[in-house]
């Protein structure tokens, strides 16, 4: 990534070594990853019970399971879960995502080729089009759709019986679902982020899976940086573990998992090189803020889309930058973090600058 020519935010958080969207290595690599069953699925306990519930008492009946929705941030398991759910069932499952289904047409193809019980995995359902969308709801209520054959006064809607089957619906924002959608799951779960001993656990089973030495506290400096996301985990694991190797004897320590990141510029807190510029920029340039986001942006050399979707949602989620109508401010967590000390409050400003709001827009 050239940061220096921010064209597509879209790349900029893709090639991101703590972006949460799956990389080429993460699609070649997670199917060893993944956890196989609802009992080695680390963490989200809550859901799994919950989980547990519906697909045991679905078995009990002899039935298909209820339509699932996932909802959470990219990289916490939601393509996993689908599959531990195919698998708890003993069903197939068919993986496909909201923007592979731009026609109804497409999606009576899937659903009419369906086997009985089979689990239906749709990422990214928010971003189906419209009358896709409306030929789902018929689907996930009656089990049936209709199929539209020619065109204009002429066309005809023939009837087509679906096989009962199980949609697992994930999305990054459950808001984005227009109601009617949301109300046809049985049963929604919302994914939180990891808390760092979960992600421990993560980074200790995904070790052993890679056959590589790790102690306990070279497991906790990696989870410490991985902005509660499993994904990012497992990747600055394989990063850390290619360092140890050309580095050391293989095994990973706290100072081999330390050192091997150094190299990467993630810091002890998960911020990268680009975080760290935003908040140093806004501390450093600005005195703490109030600053405009396109002034913010311009200072660091990156478009603004890049500064506001690719670094300021974990900086907001870590207590780092808050998003004030008079612009963006930088917090004693963001002071203390990268080891400036603030300058004195003045009468005028949290900054102490005396002029809020003079940093443009
Ligand atoms: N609870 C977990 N325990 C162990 N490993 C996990 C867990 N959740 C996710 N992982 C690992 O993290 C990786 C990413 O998970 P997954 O692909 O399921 O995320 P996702 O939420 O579907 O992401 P996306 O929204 O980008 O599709 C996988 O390799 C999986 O092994």
């Amino acid at each position: 990534m050239n940061w220096d020519d921010p064209t597509d935010t879209a790349a900029a958080s893709a090639e991101r070594l703590v972006g949460p969207a799956a990389d080429r290595e993460d699609q070649a690599v997670e199917a060893a990853l993944r956890p196989k069953d609802l009992g080695e699925f680390i963490g989200q306990e809550k859901v799994r019970e919950q989980l547990d519930l519906v697909l045991r008492a679905a078995r009990a009946r002899g039935a298909t399971a209820d339509h699932v929705l996932l909802s959470g941030a990219p990289g916490l398991g939601k393509t996993t879960l689908s599959m531990i759910i195919a698998a708890e069932m003993g069903a197939p499952i068919r993986i496909t995502s909201g923007p592979a289904i731009q026609h109804a047409g497409d999606l009576a193809a899937i659903l009419s080729s369906l086997q009985e019980g089979e689990v239906l995995f749709l990422d990214e359902i928010h971003r189906m089009s419209r009358p896709a969308e409306e030929m789902l709801y018929m689907a996930m209520e009656d089990f049936r759709v209709d199929v539209i054959v020619g065109k204009g006064p002429g066309a005809t809607a023939i009837p087509l019986e679906l096989p009962p089957f199980t949609l697992v619906g994930a999305t990054t924002r459950a808001g984005l679902l227009p109601p009617p959608l949301r109300d046809r799951f049985g049963f929604t779960a919302h994914m939180e982020f990891y808390e760092p001993h979960e992600l421990e656990r993560v980074v200790h089973r995904s070790a052993n899976l890679l056959d590589v030495g790790i102690e306990p506290d070279g497991a906790a400096e990696i989870a410490g940086r991985s902005r509660g996301t499993p994904r990012i985990a497992n990747r600055l694991l394989r990063r850390v573990r290619d360092y140890a190797q050309v580095k050391a004897d293989g095994l990973i320590t706290r100072e081999i998992a330390a050192a091997a990141l150094a190299v990467y510029e993630v810091d002890a807190r998960g911020l990268d090189r680009l975080d760290r510029a935003v908040l140093e920029a806004l501390l450093k340039l600005f005195g703490g803020g109030p600053v405009g986001l396109s002034t913010l942006a311009v200072a660091v050399g990156e478009e603004r889309e890049t500064v506001e979707e690719v670094a300021e949602p974990f900086l907001v989620r870590e207590g780092l930058l808050a998003r004030t109508p008079r612009g963006r401010v930088g917090t004693p967590a963001a002071w203390a973090h990268l080891g400036l000390t603030p300058p004195h409050a003045a009468p005028g400003g949290p900054a102490g600058n005396g002029q809020q709001g003079l940093f443009g827009t």
